[in-house]
């Protein structure tokens, strides 16, 4: 089963989400069945942040979660709202930069696309 995680980017900054269980991730989640992972992250997004995203591209890779779970991230944009966190969700979100994204307790899987992310904001899509 596919996992889709949203980086979230603005203004140099990407959106990193605690859960309220503990570890840092792009917000999102699991892909429905027959439902296409653009518009998994896009429900995901507007279902525990209360906001409007668009996907704008994919980062490289796929990562396994556990057994029978894996994890892809989409690049994605506001269009319309701010994110704000959920209780049952996220405790805390924060927009990072630079080698802020790094330096916070990401979900294992998470880390090759954190540092994937890190290169496009620091050196911008080529
Ligand atoms: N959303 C998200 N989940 C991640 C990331 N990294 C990572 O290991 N995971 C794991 C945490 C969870 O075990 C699983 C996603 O489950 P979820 O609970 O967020 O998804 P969901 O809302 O669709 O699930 P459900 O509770 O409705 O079954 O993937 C990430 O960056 N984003």
């Amino acid at each position: 089963m596919l996992v889709v995680g949203v980086a979230i980017v603005r203004a140099g900054r990407v959106l990193a989400a605690r859960r309220t269980s503990g570890g840092w991730e792009f917000p999102g989640g699991k892909v429905e069945p027959g439902e296409d992972p653009a518009a998994t992250a896009v429900r995901e997004i507007a279902e525990e942040l209360g906001c409007v995203v668009e996907v704008t591209g994919w980062l490289d890779g796929v990562v396994p979660i556990r057994e029978g779970l894996e994890l892809r991230v989409a690049t994605a944009q506001l269009v319309d709202g701010e994110p704000v966190p959920n209780a049952g969700d996220h405790d805390e979100l924060r927009w990072l930069a630079g080698p802020e994204i790094g330096a916070v307790e990401w979900l294992a899987a998470d880390r090759p696309f954190v540092v994937e992310i890190t290169a496009l904001i620091v050196e911008g899509p080529d």
